[in-house]
């Protein structure tokens, strides 16, 4: 097993999920049954429309299964809840409010004492690097800043699950590189249970300890690969033998299910 504990943090057991679509229905997950263990990294990949973005829904509470049932903490997830967090590609940050309400939202509605919000707050502006624009708005950031603002808001409020939706996906390469490497760095410092989906092999083996390869659709798990690469990982990580073993089987196994698709 290659999560951190052997205490089962999310359990998502034999999840179906059909949409009524505009020709039809349409299965986007069948049968999908793994588990995530507490404190552990795990990554999702898989070809375009296999169902991830819906699994995390359903892992967040955003949307129900067809069938099946997920549980964080032997609980069944039944909508959203403040130890799940969620950090989304397009960065859903409210625009009207500054970096720092932004980051301050969450632990408002956690109705702590002022002095312990601004606290929170200043330490999670520092960790992402963005203290001296507390007072900026959305639109006066770049999207790596933007995300960062994301991920803080999410980390402030101390979710026990972060699931993150393609976070990276719509920056530039270095930006990208350079925020996988501050999330290794909080995962590191701060362990949480995360769920990361992403189109970038090599970004799934740089963060994770397991990557969930998923099958075109309808989505199932098509394999769950152990990343036993140690910590503390660096960007010259993805030089070593073992990464480029390991990115070179995952990246084959997922361009066969992008076959299927195109078939
Ligand atoms: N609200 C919806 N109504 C109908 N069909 C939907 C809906 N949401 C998703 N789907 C369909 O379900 C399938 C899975 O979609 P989903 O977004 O979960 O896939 P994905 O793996 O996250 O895709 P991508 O990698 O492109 O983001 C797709 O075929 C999609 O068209």
């Amino acid at each position: 097993m290659a999560g951190n504990s052997c205490t089962v943090k999310v359990k998502i057991d034999n999840v179906k999920k059909i949409y009524d679509g505009r020709n039809g229905e349409v299965v986007a997950l069948n049968g999908v049954s793994f588990d995530i263990m507490e404190n552990e990294f795990v990554c999702v990949v898989g070809p375009s429309g296999c169902g991830k973005s819906t699994l995390l829904n359903i892992i967040a509470g955003l949307g129900n299964p067809t069938s099946g049932k997920v549980y964080v903490d032997n609980k069944e997830v039944v909508g959203t809840g403040i130890e799940r967090g969620v950090v989304f590609q397009q960065y859903a940050l409210f625009p009207w409010l500054t970096v720092r309400k932004n980051v301050e939202f969450g632990l408002k509605l956690k109705k702590l004492k002022k002095q312990e919000i601004t606290e929170i707050t200043n330490r999670y502006l520092d960790m992402v690097d963005l203290r001296e624009f507390a007072e900026s708005y959305p639109k006066e950031l770049s999207g790596g800043m933007k995300q960062r603002v994301a991920i803080a808001r999410a980390y402030a409020v101390n979710p026990e699950v972060l699931l993150l939706d393609e976070p990276f996906g719509a920056l530039d390469a270095q930006t990208r590189t350079q925020l996988q490497s501050e999330l290794l760095e909080t995962w590191e410092k701060e362990k949480k249970t995360c769920f990361f989906i992403t189109h970038d092999v090599d970004e799934a083996i740089i963060l994770s300890q397991r990557v969930v390869i998923m099958s075109a659709r309808p989505g199932r798990v098509k394999e769950i690969v152990d990343v036993n690469i140690p910590y503390p990982r660096t960007q010259e990580t993805k030089m070593t033998k073992e990464f480029l073993d390991l990115k070179n089987y995952i990246w084959s196994q997922v361009y066969q299910e992008y076959l299927e698709v195109r078939k």
